[in-house]
């Protein structure tokens, strides 16, 4: 069927009359619609259809006449929030009104990107506040929509959906989503790495070997307690505005912490691996599940006011070849430089990696470059992304990259319990969390950590004195725990290595200069 003549077609937008010129031939793939004074991104159509169309049987529409056509598209609201707009153009006639349809629809499949066709759907029914069920019916009809097949899994154990990703036939799936909280997000990644490297004949308990990244990517609907993955990769926790980035396709890889102990993997972590404060907070929560969401602030406050620190040693290399540090001021958004010049080094590196592979003799002295810190720490945190959340909008690390193969090591050390107050508060602020005497910080690629058995650890030992609040709380532990990504690992030491864009979700980080869906042209 010939096209319809796209210079001059005379359409009404909203019964405003307007000239449309359509490209002949886009040129870019951002190019959909150019009219007198709007244009819209193809990648950010979600759907077209003849009549007037609503959102599913949510926002039930008469259909129309057929001289009408609907175009649904991603607009954006305040901040980084998204939502679902229409656009309902008038043709002069039906024919011409299906012939752009049939255009538009090919244009968006054409220009579109990478849209999943069939995504596996977990929901974690007791996650976050226990909405996750109702939170995903609400942004189910958008993949109706978008044509998406859509198997769900409402999860009916802890570790069901990673069991069942390293388990069952993923044939055609070229998506995963979670629906609940980073734990969830969890199960979905260790699912998805840990199959992966069975199928590529990787060892996950060899530290040395490099991780195979995964084609499938991953989802969040946030429906849980932090979200901080979700928010992070983002920039919002709000469902609809991730099931719109699924939708249309987006991709962001991200760096991941592969955690062993003693040889063997412990735990995979994208946001926090944190020894000390964290673990404490995530250990002492843990008893208070019931509270829901408020445990980590009830925990948090205990934690604080027993003002604990611990003997260890740290060890760790920092990162090479990058321009950026922690401290400099400069913002990971969507796009960055510094995370694509790492996907082009993380290329080298793979074939150098090869290249020695083929060799006979083993790698050249890899502990020629460690640096070490002794003492007495309150936290010990290593954040591969910001991990920014609601509570802390720029995060442990707001300069840290969601891609660059690097992760930030913050070490806390001893200091009083008002000082460590001031630091933890700058996190909710504009304030420099780093610039205080007992904060150092550093953007490493590997981390070793031994902790310091002291006479101090036997209850009632030399040392052992505790904070007046320490005895007041109760609290009588001498060791911490590492916390992982909210989940308490059983040991101490640990080694840990930065995986370059190991994973790739259905995100496309922080969008920096905002946009309006459609602007003035
Ligand atoms: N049906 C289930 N019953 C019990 N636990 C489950 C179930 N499904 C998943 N889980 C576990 O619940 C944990 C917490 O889930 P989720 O992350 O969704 O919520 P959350 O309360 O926000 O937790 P987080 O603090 O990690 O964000 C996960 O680690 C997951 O393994
Ligand atoms: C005086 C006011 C002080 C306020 C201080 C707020 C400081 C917040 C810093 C932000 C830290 C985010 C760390 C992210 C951790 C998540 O990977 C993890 C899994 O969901 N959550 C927890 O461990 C749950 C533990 C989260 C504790 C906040
Ligand atoms: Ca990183």
């Amino acid at each position: 069927m010939s096209h319809p003549s796209l210079a001059s077609q005379h359409l009404s937008v909203n019964a405003v009359t307007i000239a449309v010129n359509a490209p002949q031939a886009p040129s870019s793939t951002r190019l959909l619609v150019c009219c007198q004074s709007f244009r819209l991104p193809v990648t950010e159509v979600v759907h077209v259809c003849v009549g007037r169309g609503g959102v599913s049987d949510l926002d039930p529409q008469p259909p129309g006449p057929e001289n009408q056509f609907t175009v649904f598209y991603v607009k954006r609201s305040t901040g980084q929030q998204w939502s679902l707009e229409t656009l309902v153009f008038t043709a002069q006639d039906r024919d011409l009104s299906h012939q752009w349809v049939q255009l538009l629809q090919q244009r968006t499949q054409q220009y579109g990107g990478r849209r999943p066709k069939n995504l596996l759907v977990f929901i974690n029914p007791f996650g976050g506040r226990g909405q996750a069920v109702r939170i995903y019916s609400k942004v189910s009809p958008l993949f109706q929509l978008a044509g998406i097949r859509t198997r769900v899994i409402e999860t009916t154990r802890a570790n069901h959906a990673r069991d069942h990703i390293l388990q069952e036939d993923l044939q055609g799936v070229d998506g995963l989503v979670c629906v609940g909280g980073d734990g969830m997000f969890s199960e979905l990644m260790h699912g998805l790495i840990g199959r992966t490297q069975r199928e590529a004949g990787v060892s996950e308990d060899d530290e040395e070997t490099e991780l195979q990244p995964s084609s499938i990517r991953i989802g969040i609907i946030p429906a849980g307690s932090t979200d901080c993955i979700c928010f992070a990769t983002v920039g919002i926790n709000d469902p609809m505005t991730s099931a719109l980035h699924i939708i249309i396709g987006d991709s962001q890889p991200l760096d991941v912490c592969a955690v062993h102990h003693q040889n063997r993997l412990a735990k995979y972590s994208v946001s926090l691996t944190g020894y000390g404060f964290y673990g404490d907070v995530l250990r002492e929560s843990d008893q208070h599940r019931w509270m829901g969401p408020f445990r980590y602030n009830y925990a948090g406050l205990k934690t604080v006011l027993s003002n604990r620190c611990y003997a260890g040693t740290v060890e760790f290399q920092a990162a090479e070849h990058v321009e950026s540090n922690p401290r400099d001021q400069s913002r990971c958004r969507t796009g960055c430089l510094v995370c694509s010049e790492s996907s082009g080094r993380l290329k080298e590196d793979c074939e150098e990696a090869e290249a020695k592979a083929n060799q006979t003799h083993p790698r050249q002295n890899p502990n020629s470059d460690w640096q070490r810190a002794e003492g007495s720490f309150i936290a010990v945190n290593l954040t591969a992304i910001s991990s920014a959340c609601p509570k802390s909008p720029d995060g442990l690390s707001p300069t840290a990259h969601l891609a660059d193969g690097t992760a930030d090591l913050i070490l806390v050390k001893k200091c009083s319990m008002f000082q460590f107050l001031r630091h933890l508060s700058r996190h909710t602020n504009q304030k420099d969390q780093f610039d205080l005497p007992f904060v150092d910080v550093y953007r490493v690629k590997t981390l070793r950590f031994m902790p310091r058995r002291q006479e101090s650890d036997v209850e009632g030992g030399v040392g052992s004195k505790k904070s007046f609040f320490a005895r007041l709380c109760g609290t009588s532990c001498t060791q911490s725990c590492w916390n992982c990504d909210g989940e308490v690992l059983p040991y101490e030491d640990i080694s840990v290595r930065v995986h370059c864009q190991l994973v790739n979700l259905f995100a496309r980080g922080i969008e920096g200069v905002r946009r309006a869906s459609l602007f003035k042209y």
